[in-house]
């Protein structure tokens, strides 16, 4: 037993099952009440509870139990509710707070209103997503809701003092507890638990009725298995969960029934591209919960809610790599491959957050796209007018990427959509696209000042060509406005203040959609079509360069990275490197499908500091948290000017990194527009990413010339731009591991 004090005199278990029976057996363990009463009409339950220690007292007289009671819990099906609340009703139960473990809320809470004529302030609806395949008493497991999501349901008539005892018990036995409305709560489960359910039941009858059901069952493998597994459940309960959760479970089971005959269809037609359509988008759907509910949800809750990177000092880099594919043009061609006629196969594609993002947008979108599978992806495309109104709101996570550009081509349906993104994506600026956007005669709207979610109204958009002059040196906001351009009628015009990533440019000439490029200005016109091709994404330069600035400053390195972009719209960090000292060389130039790629093998050189020329600034625009930490490594000041940009990046890269770099002893004076840096010693310290990704990544790197650990916070974002960064760094040498915090 626990040294917890006692704060329940009695608990009344009402119904001894193995819901009943594992809240009595876990309270009772936890020492949070002197005594359980169970009771069930049921004599052999009762010896059971007895002897099993689940309970003090066993009764089956429902008077009896509740007697002196503090806590009802009220452990019986559903339908039996009304019975029971009935005679409750007629008994004196002082100021006895009740509860129940019913899996459905409406039903029960209506059943205690007709029993009592009110809602009584101390009940508590509540219900424990904690069923198991197993039933009855002996079944009873005091840890059953460890780690599980209790839901309760407050009514406005609820006290506070009688959630916080109920909530209070559940947390006794282990279980994470959260509130939820009423009406939310029945909905939610009679998608997520009833209308499974159901499904295992009936195909478990539709198959054990067949005359060969013996012949069937033999054989049946693991995939039915693990879809029937609940068709064991307890039969009574279920049968008063769907009787009480009528409606909520019809809505649920006509969406399905509706699905299933379009599948139904789709194989008597030999629709190939329809069933993989369903099951790439399920499949994909399913990846994405798994990750959820390993994140938070309903079996271990608060699990990797954030990482921490520790860096150990010293060692240089040797060795040959290849670091994942560049995101920009990964974006892109799940993009201009979704809008394109034909099959479009991409290789290298970067399989982190933010490309997934756009990936899943366009499966929202009713495209059948294949993969990702070790980097290959083949994307059934629509054509530039196929696309279909996304289920909901479109969610890109933390990527500035997929927003600015979808904005462009969403302006262009037929349909509205809502774009979403995480909370520092919620912060970034949005107007420098729905503002030139609106010029062309969209419908935008935006959250406050510019910032998301973004509300497009396709329909009611009449696109017209136009040409822009745009304010700030930006790829995304050039790209959003030549694929708004792929749907104004006649052409579409961007100039830039500077050279900017052109892979939109290059991408739709080889999907064979022709651009303009004079000077600073692309165009397209519309009435054109993108024709499905091959796509093969080189390693990210924006990636490359940590390993790029971690060979350039630990002494004895040398490195090769394979198979890097080297787009001169890209090639800022290795101008910027070379003009300090860095000593790199390029080989094994070609050209894959319109961008030219070579290995870059960087060795140590000691570096000094420089005036960053600022038509440089665009060119390496992503790189300038890492080329921060080699200033800091170099003999004298770099001093960088007109990159204000960074400031709205995934974080204010410009504050951030000064502050970092101070923390680890270095001088750094942010200016508005830049930084100035005077090379110096490091030493350790803890630095927080502020959960943007080259942050973290760029302080990693730092080590390498510290004089002691560098600890770096809320490193989880990584993931979006370079997974498996970790095991990389390691494998050429860094002394860094990854601490997941739960
Ligand atoms: O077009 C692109 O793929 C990108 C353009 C840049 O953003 P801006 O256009 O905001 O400079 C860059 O920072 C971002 O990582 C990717
Ligand atoms: C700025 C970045 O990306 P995005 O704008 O797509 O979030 C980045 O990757 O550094």
């Amino acid at each position: 037993m626990s040294s917890k004090a006692p704060i329940i005199g009695r608990l009344a278990v009402i119904g001894l099952g193995l819901i009943g029976g594992s809240f009595a057996k876990g309270l009772r363990q936890s020492g949070l009440c002197h005594e359980v009463v169970g009771c069930d009409p049921d004599p052999a339950t009762c010896r059971v509870a007895v002897s099993l220690g689940i309970v003090d007292i066993m009764t089956d007289d429902l008077a009896e139990a509740v007697q002196g009671a503090d806590l009802i819990m009220l452990a019986v099906p559903v339908l039996a509710m009304e019975r029971v609340l009935g005679q409750l009703a007629t008994l004196d139960i002082g100021q006895a707070v009740i509860t129940d473990a019913g899996s459905t809320k409406s039903a029960v809470v209506d059943a205690v209103r007709n029993a009592f004529g009110r809602i009584p302030p101390h009940f508590v609806p509540g219900h424990p997503i904690a069923g198991s395949e197993r039933s009855g008493v002996e079944a009873a497991d005091a840890g059953l809701f460890r780690n599980h999501k209790v839901i309760l349901t407050p009514l406005e008539e609820t006290a506070e003092t009688s959630l916080a005892l109920v909530r209070r018990a559940w947390q006794a036995v282990g279980a994470d507890v959260e509130d939820m409305r009423l009406a939310d709560h029945d909905e939610v489960l009679a998608a997520t638990s009833h209308l499974p359910h159901l499904l295992a039941f009936s195909l478990v009858d539709t198959l054990a009725s067949r005359s060969e059901n013996l012949e069937i069952f033999r054989y049946a493998a693991g995939g039915f298995r693990d879809f029937t597994r609940i068709a064991a459940s307890d039969p009574v309960m279920w049968r008063d969960v769907f009787l009480a959760n009528r409606d909520a479970v019809l809505r649920s089971l006509d969406d399905f029934t509706h699905d299933l005959s379009r599948l139904r269809a789709a194989v008597e037609e030999g629709d190939a591209n329809a069933l993989l359509g369903v099951f790439t988008r399920a499949r994909s759907a399913r990846e994405h919960f798994s990750k959820i509910l390993a994140r938070r949800a309903y079996m271990e809750p608060m699990q990797t809610q954030s990482i921490n990177f520790i860096a150990n000092p010293g060692a240089s880099v040797q060795g040959r790599i290849r670091v994942p594919g560049d995101k920009s043009i990964s974006h892109r061609s799940i993009m201009l491959g979704s809008l394109a006629e034909g099959v479009t196969e991409v290789e290298g594609f970067l399989e982190g957050e933010d490309s997934l993002a756009t990936l899943q947008a366009f499966r929202d979108m009713g495209v059948v796209i294949e993969g990702p599978d070790h980097g290959r992806v083949t994307i059934n495309g629509v054509g530039l007018h196929g696309l279909q109104a996304p289920p909901g709101p479109i969610y890109v996570g933390n990527s500035g990427t997929s927003m600015r550009l979808l904005a462009g081509l969403l302006a262009g349906q037929t349909f509205t959509t809502e774009l979403t993104g995480d909370a520092s994506l919620t912060k970034r600026p949005m107007g420098r696209v729905a503002n030139p956007l609106r010029e062309m005669g969209a419908n935008i709207d935006t959250g406050e000042e510019g910032r998301p979610p973004l509300h497009i109204k396709g329909a009611e958009s009449h696109l017209k060509g136009m040409d822009y002059v745009m304010p700030m040196a930006s790829a995304q906001v050039k790209s959003c406005l030549l694929l708004a351009g792929l749907y104004a009628e006649g052409s579409t015009s961007v100039t830039e203040p500077a050279p900017t990533r052109d892979h939109t440019e290059r991408m739709l000439k080889g999907f064979g959609y022709p651009v303009q490029v004079e000077g600073a200005t692309a165009t397209v016109d519309s009435g054109h079509k993108l024709t499905g091709c091959k796509i093969d994404v080189p390693a990210d330069i924006s990636s490359a360069a940590f390993f790029m600035v971690a060979a350039s400053i630990a002494e004895g390195s040398d490195l090769t990275l394979e198979h890097v972009g080297i787009n001169p719209t890209r090639i800022g960090v290795i101008n910027i490197l070379r003009a300090m000292g860095g000593d790199i060389t390029l080989s094994n130039e070609r050209e894959v499908g319109g961008e030219p790629v070579a290995d870059v093998r960087v060795r140590y050189a000691p570096l000094k500091g420089i005036e960053i020329p600022e038509d440089q600034v665009p060119l390496a625009i992503d790189e300038f948290p890492v080329l921060f930490i080699a200033a800091a490594c170099a003999e004298g000041r770099t001093i960088l000017r007109g990159a204000e940009e960074l400031r709205v990046k995934e974080s204010d890269r410009i504050q951030v990194m000064a502050d970092g770099l101070q923390l680890l002893g270095i001088k750094a004076e942010p200016t508005s527009d830049g930084i100035i840096i005077e090379g110096g010693v490091m030493g350790g310290a803890t630095v927080d990413s502020h959960m943007d990704h080259r942050i973290a990544m760029s302080f990693a790197i730092a080590s390498l010339r510290a004089t002691a650990d560098i600890c770096i916070t809320d490193c989880i974002h990584v993931a979006t731009s370079f997974p498996g960064f970790i095991d990389l760094a390691r494998s050429v040498g860094i002394n860094i591991r990854q601490e997941d915090n739960a």
